[in-house]
């Protein structure tokens, strides 16, 4: 029976990474994006972009929005404070499934929390489910079209404060027009783009880095 592309890439991770060791899961993945089959991981140039600002803001709560394989939720937890956690939102089960066994093969299902359904359903309940009032960054990369209503959700919940920080995948290729226009022209933000490419190849694309004002 056949395997999919997300079931390929967990194996490398298996046998090429060293079992609790994030880095060495991070680069089976992007030697096996770059060597057998592209997937849309954030990457190893957008990537080190990502864990500047991660760096930067050292949040004590952090949201991802679409997971995927978990590559990026690895690369923003493995960066993170003890005792803090990343809540990572994934609407596809397959996808999730797979994501869970490469953050367990990194050693990071501690500071992780996968939560499996839609982020416009999802975000009203972080609150609740998690005991947090607001997070100090957001990763969106999740799909294009979601990104500008889930940051007025995350506006309308109170789930930012002054200072929070919003890093965008994906703003160039396949490209956020109503979100760039939005973060780029309202008074409640200072917006930032970091000019890079679409992974694994020379197309251009890049990182928005959005601090909402309060
Ligand atoms: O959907 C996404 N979510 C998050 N990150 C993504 C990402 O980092 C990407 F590079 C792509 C991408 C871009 C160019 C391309 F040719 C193929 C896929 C997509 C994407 C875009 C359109 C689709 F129909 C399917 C996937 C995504
Ligand atoms: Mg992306």
């Amino acid at each position: 029976t056949s395997s999919t592309r997300p079931q390929r890439l967990l194996r490398a991770v298996q046998r090429k990474a060293t079992k609790g060791d994030p880095q060495s899961v991070i680069s089976a993945i992007d030697y096996f994006c770059r060597n057998s089959e592209w997937a849309m991981n954030v990457g190893d140039e957008k990537g080190p972009i990502l864990d500047s600002v991660v760096c930067e803001v050292s949040p004590a709560t952090a949201l991802e929005l679409g997971t995927y394989c978990g590559y990026s939720s690895v690369r923003i937890a493995r960066l993170l404070p003890v005792g803090t956690k990343l809540i990572t939102l994934e609407f596809h089960p397959d996808y999730a499934c797979i994501a869970r066994q490469v953050i367990q093969h990194a050693g990071l299902e501690d500071k992780i929390f996968l939560v499996e359904g839609a982020s416009g359903d999802l975000i009203p309940k972080m609150a609740d489910m998690f005991g947090i009032s607001t997070f100090d960054f957001v990763f969106l990369d999740h799909w294009k079209d979601r990104y500008l209503p889930d940051l007025k959700l995350l506006e309308e919940c109170q789930l930012l404060r002054k200072g929070s920080v919003l890093l965008a995948d994906n703003v160039i290729c396949p490209g956020t027009p109503d979100y760039l226009e939005y973060v780029r022209n309202s008074p409640r933000y200072e917006s930032r783009y970091f000019q890079s490419h679409l992974e694994y190849t020379k197309v251009e694309d890049g990182l928005e880095k959005s601090v909402f004002l309060g």
